[in-house]
């Protein structure tokens, strides 16, 4: 299990780790890094005016308001912390103005900077937007203005940075705002305030004087704020081109110390950064091959999946949306009901658990027997109306498979993995009690909870048994439509078990999918292709890999040509794949569907819809092969027979 899995709270990072962060929180850290570089600057300009603009002084001051906001900004010397990822030119794109430059290697002591920033609100900009000011304004009180000995600046270079007090970390983005424009209206009083220069009156050439101050100031000004824009223009060129992957002895050093999720977070967006602007961002002549590489690393740790999982993982999604995928199943969906239309309707549901406090809405468009639980004062699970069978606890994802294979009043259905059973209640409820729904499943542990909740709905067309889905043709056959919602790895469904994450290896998959393979053509088998209704079969899995699905689905057409794709009537979902790592599956492949938990907000699932042409099967040699399970089968057998007689 990974560090994040383990520990899905976000992560508070320190200020040196959050200043390299992409996106908002780094441009928020860059405009507070600007600003307080910028106000050191003023502050050291102010104080220059103060002395009359006479040098030696105003520089210290400038000298120590630059120190400032540098250690503010986390500016460091010495050797890189080990294992971090290096950041090309991460110093100099927050340097202080170049008069100070000199002492830029004389500032650091870096030490403890990773006490400043920890925030307590973790992953979020929050404490990334307050604790600019305190320090900025305590130096405006504390450096003194005739320090001007390089010796003593050294000396003062090598102490302990002054660390802002965690309680001025807690600050937000509005006050820094509000701080900085407040910097500058106290600048210019302060400024006027010198001109008033021992109470004399004010002189013609006194005015000429000030008006000349004025627009060296303004100057300045203009300067300053040029060299801002400047040095946001390198911060984010800087930025670009930052990243460098870690160095073997780094990674080596990393897996010898504490686990550290904030920096492979971090590290984790950077290489997806460079990932998706490659030919600019990549460093040197590393291959993609490289940045994947550590990825990967990154993501099973941070995640917790295993390296095979990963990698099967990965095959499907770009990157940044491989990261979508994770953060999703991190996060529970949202808990679904099905109204259970055999008893109640759902207006009248709604109603009955609103009564109890429950807080609800429909699903959405797509099921008018859908409603989703926000929050309840009482057990969902627990109600009267649950006891009493008005609804089924039921992920909406699983309502998707009985929506495709919509099955009609007086059929006979199969449903060839049945148990717990929310889909074969669901069937039961769409044909209104009619017709017969075999609710079948491998498992006779399983299918207790199977026969409860036939009983609590108040099922009454089913009839449960425990065979093994493969033999199923040659002990039933001729349903109008056939269910089979396989046995899978359950990869769409991590948010729910997370032990899916290490507990799936190549073995799995391999039987996995050939039990599917088995099963579908059994499934198809089962079904009677001259049903006047019916004919169809509906595979789904809870799974997102491909082995399982369209993968699946292929194998299904080439072994069994009397089938064909056909829409779901789902009208949503992504299409299936038509091709995968080289493989191209029939391009109806298309017409299955995909749904993802970041996505569609739901359990990742897939459902496909075949539709069955007729029951025998063109053989090779031109032959016609019928096999078990469809009914004409036993129809033949008969007339054989009879001829026999
Ligand atoms: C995804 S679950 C079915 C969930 C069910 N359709 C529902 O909606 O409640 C898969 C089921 O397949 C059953 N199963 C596994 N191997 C089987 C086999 N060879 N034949 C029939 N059922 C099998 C398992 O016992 C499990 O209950």
């Amino acid at each position: 299990m990974g560090g994040r899995a383990k520990n899905k709270q976000d992560v508070p990072l320190p200020l040196e780790l959050e200043k390299r962060i992409d996106g908002k929180v780094t441009k928020k850290l860059n405009d507070r890094l600007r600003h307080e570089a910028a106000r050191a600057r003023k502050q050291a300009a102010a104080a220059k005016r103060q002395t009359g603009g006479r040098g030696a002084p105003a520089k210290g001051a400038a000298k120590a308001a630059a120190e400032t906001a540098d250690k503010a900004a986390g500016k460091r010397k010495g050797p890189a912390q080990s294992a971090l990822p290096r950041k090309k030119a991460a110093v100099t794109t927050t340097a202080p103005p170049k008069d100070e430059d000199e002492d830029e290697d004389e500032d650091d002591d870096g030490s403890d900077d990773h006490d400043m920033g920890a925030p307590d609100g973790g992953w979020d900009n929050a404490a990334l937007e307050s604790d600019s000011e305190p320090g900025a304004d305590s130096f405006g009180e504390e450096e003194p203005s005739d320090d001007d000995d390089e010796g003593e600046e050294d000396n003062d270079s090598d102490k302990e940075p002054a660390r802002m007090p965690l309680s001025l970390l807690d600050g937000d983005d509005d006050d820094d705002d509000d701080d900085v424009g407040g910097g500058i209206e106290s600048y210019d009083e302060f400024d006027t305030g010198s001109d008033d220069d021992g109470g004399e009156g004010v002189t013609f050439r006194d005015m000429e004087k000030r008006s000349r101050r004025l627009d060296a100031q303004r100057e300045e000004d203009e300067e300053l704020a040029r060299m801002e824009i400047d040095e946001a223009a390198e911060v984010v060129e800087g930025e670009r081109e930052l990243f460098a992957l870690p160095s073997a002895e780094q990674i080596a050093a990393e897996q010898d110390a504490p686990p550290d999720l904030a920096q492979v977070q971090l590290r984790i967006q950077e290489v997806i950064r460079v990932l998706n602007n490659f030919a600019q961002l990549r460093d040197g002549g590393r291959p993609r091959s490289d940045y994947m590489d550590q990825l990967k690393r990154d993501m099973c740790f941070y995640y917790g999946y295993n390296d095979y999982l990963m990698d099967k993982l990965l095959q499907l999604f770009t990157v940044s949306e491989a990261v979508e995928f994770f953060e999703a199943n991190e996060v529970a969906r949202p808990v679904t009901v099905r109204t259970n239309t055999l008893k109640t309707r759902r207006r009248e549901l709604a109603q009955a658990l609103i009564n109890r406090g429950v807080n609800l809405d429909p699903i959405g468009k797509w099921t008018k027997v859908g409603l989703t639980i926000f929050d309840s004062p009482v057990p969902i699970g627990a109600t009267p109306e649950y006891m009493a069978g008005h609804y089924m606890i039921q992920a909406a994802s699983s309502f998707l498979p009985v929506v495709a294979l919509a099955p009609q009043e007086n059929e006979k259905v199969l449903d060839m993995s049945a148990a717990p059973g929310g889909k074969t209640t669901y069937c039961a409820a769409l044909m209104k009690n009619t017709g017969l729904v075999v609710a079948n499943d491998a498992s006779r542990q399983r299918s207790k909870a199977l026969v409860a909740n036939i009983h609590r709905l108040g099922v009454a067309n089913a009839l449960v048994c425990n065979y093994d889905g493969r033999e199923f043709p040659t002990v039933m056959g001729g349903f109008d439509r056939v269910l089979l919602d396989a046995p899978c790895s359950g990869t769409g469904v991590i948010s729910k078990d997370a032990s899916v994450k290490t507990n799936k290896g190549p073995e799995d998959f391999e039987m996995l999918t050939r039990l599917q393979k088995e099963l579908i053509l059994s499934a198809i088998d089962s079904a009677n292709a001259d049903s006047p209704t019916g004919g169809f079969i509906v595979y789904s899995t809870c799974s997102v890999t491909v082995d399982e699905n369209e993968a699946v689905v292929a194998f299904a057409l080439s072994k069994r040509p009397n089938v064909r794709l056909v829409e779901t009537g789902l009208d949503f979902g992504r299409a299936g794949f038509t091709s995968f790592r080289g493989k191209a599956f029939h391009h109806s492949l298309a017409l299955t569907r995909r749904f993802y938990p970041h996505a569609h907000n739901m359990d990742g699932f897939f459902v496909a819809k075949l539709q069955k042409l007729s029951n025998k099967i063109q053989a090779a040699d031109n032959s016609f092969v019928v096999p078990a399970g469809s009914g004409v089968q036993l129809k033949q057998q008969g007339k054989k027979k009879k001829k026999a007689q």
